[in-house]
């Protein structure tokens, strides 16, 4: 089990020393624009979820989904700071 925070630290580990098989590293790598599909595609499961799936099924697209945000963060160089000051 880990925090929202301590995934971002993990990541951005992840792209500081692109560990060989890190599918983090190849998401930073295929770009903005398929970062940005995957944000979405995510969304959508959320969504689908949220009106026809169980509580466990939610709860395991949401936490891709804010995968999918944080490698967005990381791939533009935000921190959590940069978001957390909107919240
Ligand atoms: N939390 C996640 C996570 N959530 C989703 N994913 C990626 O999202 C994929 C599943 O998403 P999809 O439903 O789109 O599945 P898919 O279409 O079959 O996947 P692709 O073919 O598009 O990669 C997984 O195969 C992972 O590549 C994640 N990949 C990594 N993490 C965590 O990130 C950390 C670093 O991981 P690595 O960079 O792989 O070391 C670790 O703690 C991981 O647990």
């Amino acid at each position: 089990m880990k925090t929202f925070d301590e995934l971002f630290a993990e990541l951005q580990e992840r792209a500081r020393t692109r560990p060989e098989g890190s599918s983090t590293v190849a998401a930073l790598d295929a770009g903005v624009h398929a970062q940005g599909k995957k944000v979405i595609e995510e969304a959508g499961e959320v969504w689908i979820a949220a009106e026809h799936e169980s509580d466990e099924q939610l709860a395991e697209e949401i936490s891709q989904l804010l995968y999918r945000l944080q490698v967005v963060m990381i791939g533009r160089g935000l921190t959590l700071e940069d978001v957390y000051r909107y919240l």
